[in-house]
């Protein structure tokens, strides 16, 4: 690895590897069929191929970069991995951007990763493949700065003989591995859970008058929903959404212009010491210039349940 590109670039480029190789073993989980559902909670799955995700990213993380913070979905895990898990390139063309000035000289100490080994579980466990996404999120301080948002089954609905595809992000540079659109003039398309919802879910979308409602799975896939101009926005008004759902979409999102912050329009804080829990719940629109016509439009009581 080209040890002169800043930290911030390092951790990017090597990220997106590390996010395919995760892709691979889900692919490969889900092929061999023993998915090894475990449910952590209420609703809220997790099978073996989130468990060797995490694994394979956070180990091939911490041999490259041992002094970072890693804070991953399923918890602290065993480092030990097998060989071919471990991710020791990174991709040459995110070491070669002009990295912003403020991010020039961030060090270790200041960074932590968020890692959603794979999001959208309970979809993947129901064959909704390609709501499913790998999620890894750096934040320097309390601030997002990059993202990384692997599909590793983009292009299966298609039938491509070759599946996955790696979006990347940063604040202040931009954004790679596709091409961003804008949802269509005069139309209002609402991305929301479809697994998820409750009473103040519901009353938000509602009040918010929208042509089409897309219920989909996965934070990351909704998020890339706004990123390829198929939704205006993302609205999910109630608790659920953790800070590894949202670190990398909001990194990606905000570098191309968009916005994700909870239903008030604060921004989460994604430093060391922060709360895993999106409380306030997540609001993402494409056009940031949007963003505050939906938090107005957002019933009052429905704001203020979600402090
Ligand atoms: O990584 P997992 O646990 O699959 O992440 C969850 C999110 O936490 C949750 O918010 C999403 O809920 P909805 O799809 O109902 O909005 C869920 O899909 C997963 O992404
Ligand atoms: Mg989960
Ligand atoms: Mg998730
Ligand atoms: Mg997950």
């Amino acid at each position: 690895m080209a040890q002169s590109s800043p930290l911030i670039l390092r951790l990017v480029a090597f990220s997106i590897n590390a996010a395919n190789r995760a892709g691979k073993i889900i692919r490969d989980v889900w092929s061999q069929g023993e998915l090894g559902i475990v449910d952590k909670g209420k609703n809220d799955l997790q099978t073996e191929a989130d468990r060797s995700a995490q694994r394979c990213i956070i180990a091939s993380l911490l041999r490259q970069f041992p002094n970072i913070t890693i804070i991953g979905e399923e918890g602290s895990s065993n480092c030990e991995v097998p060989s071919d898990w471990l991710v020791t390139e990174s991709d040459p063309s995110v070491l070669q951007l002009n990295c912003p000035k403020e991010f020039e000289s961030v060090t270790d100490k200041e960074v932590v990763v968020w890692v959603d080994p794979l999001d959208g579980t309970s979809e993947y466990t129901q064959g909704l493949l390609e709501h499913v996404t790998v999620l890894v999120g750096i934040a320097v301080g309390s601030q997002a700065v990059g993202g990384i948002i692997h599909q590793p089954y983009y292009g299966y609905a298609s039938g491509a003989e070759s599946l996955g595809r790696t979006l990347w992000g940063i604040k202040g540079i931009g954004v790679g591995g596709f091409t961003p659109s804008i949802p269509p003039a005069n139309q209002r398309i609402i991305a929301t859970t479809r697994s998820h919802s409750n009473a103040l879910a519901e009353q938000a979308i509602e009040a918010l008058k929208a042509d089409k409602v897309l219920c989909v799975g996965g934070a990351g896939h909704k998020v890339l929903l706004l990123m390829e101009g198929k939704a205006h926005a993302y609205v999910f008004a109630r608790d659920g959404c953790k800070r590894w759902d949202t670190c990398a979409p909001e990194a990606v999102l905000e570098a191309m212009g968009g916005r994700l912050t909870d239903m008030r329009g604060n921004q989460y804080a994604y430093d060391h010491n922060t709360y895993h829990a999106n409380k306030g719940g997540v609001l993402a629109t494409a056009k940031g210039e949007d963003h505050d016509w939906y938090i107005r439009n957002i019933p009052e009581n429905v704001r203020e349940s979600l402090k």
